[in-house]
């Protein structure tokens, strides 16, 4: 049973600098204890701005031994307002020294199921070793509909066992054509973050943490098997729980 910890934070002001620290803090951990990197999947809305913000805030932040993927993506060319890699490269990337060859786009040009493939086989490359590839760190948000990366409520590629990497071309959320990892990838993780904030998310956040909803919301069903999880929300987002939480002190290492 993963270990699961849920931190409510009064807003997203003080939630956002407690993400980069605790983003920081992990990769320190991982190259401490003698990693060779430390591998990061981001995702796109809110998570795009918070972390533009905040990481390039901390002081001496040295990311020259991150390795960035995407947790999924829209298939549309980066320059396209859409596309979640087009916001980090504007965004993000040039404040932090992520090496470019460190950072795992997919190939927008190629058909839907192609970029899946692609984007698997990068993965295959990236973590040769693992017979799924195992990030340290993956940054998740979560719809008002309770799906995470692009794995939607109903949707097949939520029964997804064998490929690492799906493609899906009727996402229920424009744009239509993207690739998401699965959950095979996602729950090989050691560490999932979730962040979501504001009142909007409260009903959905309750049935997600607290059950109750057969068969149980995408963002349920991620449980890393050997990792941790954390759920980062704020007081709004927090407003229908009943659960025990934490509330950290202003500056509390998490
Ligand atoms: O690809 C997408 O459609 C979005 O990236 C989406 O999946 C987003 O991550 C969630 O809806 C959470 O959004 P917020 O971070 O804004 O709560």
């Amino acid at each position: 049973m993963t270990d699961r910890r849920v931190v409510v934070f009064p807003s997203s002001a003080e939630l956002g600098p407690a993400l980069a620290e605790l983003v920081s803090s992990r990769a320190e951990k991982v190259l401490g204890q003698g990693g060779s990197r430390f591998s990061l999947g981001l995702s796109g809305g809110s998570l795009v701005s918070m972390l533009s913000k905040e990481l390039p805030a901390l002081p001496n932040l040295d990311c020259s031994r991150w390795l960035v993927g995407f947790c999924d993506e829209r298939v549309v060319p980066f320059d396209d307002p859409e596309s979640t890699y087009g916001l980090y490269k504007s965004q993000l990337f040039p404040k932090l020294n992520i090496p470019k060859e460190h950072i795992l786009a997919i190939n927008h040009s190629l058909p839907v199921e192609e970029c899946a493939e692609d984007y698997a086989h990068k993965l295959k490359q990236t973590f040769p070793d693992d017979q799924i590839p195992m990030f340290d760190m993956l940054l998740l948000g979560m719809g008002p509909d309770g799906h995470t990366c692009s794995l939607f409520p109903d949707h097949p590629i939520l029964q997804e066992t064998m490929k690492t990497v799906a493609p899906i071309s009727d996402s229920p959320k424009p744009p239509p054509c993207r690739v998401t990892m699965t959950f095979p990838v996602v729950n090989a993780a050691r560490c999932v973050v979730f962040v979501s904030t504001g009142g909007s998310k409260a009903p959905v956040l309750k049935q997600v943490l607290e059950g109750g909803v057969t068969p149980a919301l995408p963002a349920a069903c991620v449980s890393p098997s050997q990792g941790e999880l954390l759920w980062l929300v704020d007081e709004p987002a927090a407003a229908a729980l009943t659960l025990s939480v934490e509330r950290p002190g202003p500056g509390a290492k998490l």
